[in-house]
């Protein structure tokens, strides 16, 4: 709510004064409500109390700058030189971004040459300097049927000051970084770089999450597709447990710190009776806690179905100690392991010794290609990436807020993940989906 105009605004690296491939069809598009003027803004806000809440004239209201093509562009297209980088884990729809982005500079903006560097930053080294790929529109023909990237990823930081060296050497004018939170803050550090050395690189994010967890943007590319694929291993649970005395199926989803995933697998075919992630604390002992809910549940209906995200109730695993991966995430305890022993331990007790089916399905649902939907994102943003890199925004990521394609400092996308709001509109549609109560605790 302290969210003022100003921290929306995005930089740029200066005037634009090449004429772009697209000024002649901007020339007669109006404002309407499918296109959206290059100097128009887009709001951030969507009720009315909150833009009441404001409290400021309707020009100073949070607003984001519009994506899309602009009459004139920073770079001269025929002289730019562009690379990119996919980092992070892996998520449906990263060649789909990776073949939009090159499809757009090849066939619209005819820049002189595009390389992809190879498994994330560590291809930006020195060490991994050779290994830069040439890319044009041979290469990433039909790549967007394979899940994974191209480009492969990696984790793990690397040197800002290298990574500079290696767009200095190869003369590259725009970074495109496909990435999650940890590659953002990998990116601004190039920024600073860059900034630093006064030279003139514009730095473009395209946000890749499947958990979700980045604020500022509609859902992220590639999440619709994972959590449709794990629709397929809720529904296999399912059969087991009606198949089975007491049967028990138990799902773990990815979601380190948000269980969106979760949450729409399980709406999207219903078949979940309790769904566990990371946002709601649970306890799993004493009248009102998880084993019990479970065990009532069995009594009645002689089996259930348990969702639970990767990230849920960390708290009550003995953790190892604060180790981390090579990007310095957490790692996390095995929730599902955890919660498959325990269930088993009480129904066998209470005298209802189940037979538990428990899948992991883990990277089967982020390594698979982009459905048609997440497709259709992927290309769109790779556009309004591409338009924004021409246009010279720099330490700028192109997101979709609320229906529109717009620019937003790379800042605000670290500044704090999204998550399921427990008082939100979503998560009260899991507790009707599942009947499940609001609260496991007294
Ligand atoms: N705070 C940081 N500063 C610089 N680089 C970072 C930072 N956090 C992560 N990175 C780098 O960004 C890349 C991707 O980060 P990671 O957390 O693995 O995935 P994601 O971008 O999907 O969150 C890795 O190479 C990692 O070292
Ligand atoms: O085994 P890996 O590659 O570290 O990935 C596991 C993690 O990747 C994720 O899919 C998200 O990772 P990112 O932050 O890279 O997007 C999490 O859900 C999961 O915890
Ligand atoms: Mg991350």
């Amino acid at each position: 709510m302290t969210l003022e105009l100003d921290d929306l605004r995005v930089r740029t690296l200066g005037e634009c004064h090449h004429d772009s491939p697209f000024a002649e069809m901007l020339a007669t598009k109006r404002t309407s409500p499918h296109y959206v003027h290059e100097d128009d803004r887009v709001l951030v806000d969507d009720t009315v109390s909150v833009l009441l809440s404001r409290g400021v004239p309707i020009d100073r209201l949070p607003s984001l700058e519009a994506a899309g093509p602009r009459r004139k562009v920073y770079f001269d297209p025929a002289a730019t030189r562009v690379g990119i980088v996919t980092c992070g884990g892996l998520c449906p729809g990263l060649n789909d971004v990776i073949r939009g982005i090159v499809q757009e500079l090849t066939e619209h903006y005819h820049v002189a040459r595009i390389y992809g560097f190879r498994n994330g930053y560590a291809g930006l080294t020195r060490q991994h300097r050779e290994r830069v790929v040439e890319l044009d529109l041979h290469a990433v023909r039909d790549i967007n049927n394979d899940g994974g990237t191209i480009l492969g990823s990696s984790r793990g930081d690397q040197s800002p000051e290298e990574m500079v060296d290696t767009l200095v050497e190869l003369g590259i004018h725009v970074l495109f970084v496909i990435g999650g939170d940890g590659s953002m803050r990998g990116a601004m550090k190039i920024t600073q770089e860059i900034d630093s050395r006064g030279l003139d690189v514009a730095v473009i994010g395209i946000p890749k999450t499947i958990d979700n967890d980045l604020p500022y943007t509609d859902q992220s590319f590639g999440f619709q597709t994972a959590f449709a694929q794990s629709t397929e291993f809720i529904a296999s649970v399912f059969v087991e447990s009606q198949a089975a005395e007491n049967g028990v199926g138990i799902v773990k989803l990815m979601g380190r710190h948000s269980g969106f995933i979760a949450c729409y697998a399980a709406l999207s075919n219903n078949d979940a009776d309790f769904v566990l992630i990371p946002e709601v604390p649970f306890v799993l002992e004493g009248p009102h806690g998880v084993l019990r809910r479970i065990e009532d549940h069995v009594r009645r209906h002689g089996q259930v179905v348990i969702v639970v995200a990767e990230g849920a109730g960390q708290e009550l695993l003995e953790q190892e100690g604060g180790t981390t991966d090579a990007s310095g995430n957490t790692k996390l305890g095995d929730i599902g392991l955890f919660l498959k022993q325990k269930v088993t331990d009480h129904l066998t007790e209470v005298g209802l010794p189940p037979t538990v089916r428990y899948l992991d399905p883990s990277y089967a649902i982020r390594s698979v290609a982009a459905n048609a939907y997440d497709s259709v994102y992927c290309v769109r943003l790779a556009h309004a990436a591409v338009h924004a890199g021409m246009a010279g925004r720099t330490e700028t990521v192109v997101v979709r807020w609320r229906r529109r394609f717009v620019h937003i400092p790379m800042g605000l996308i670290t500044s704090h993940r999204n998550q399921v709001d427990p008082d939100g509109d979503l998560w009260m549609s899991v507790l009707e989906a599942t009947g499940q109560p609001a609260s496991f605790e007294p």
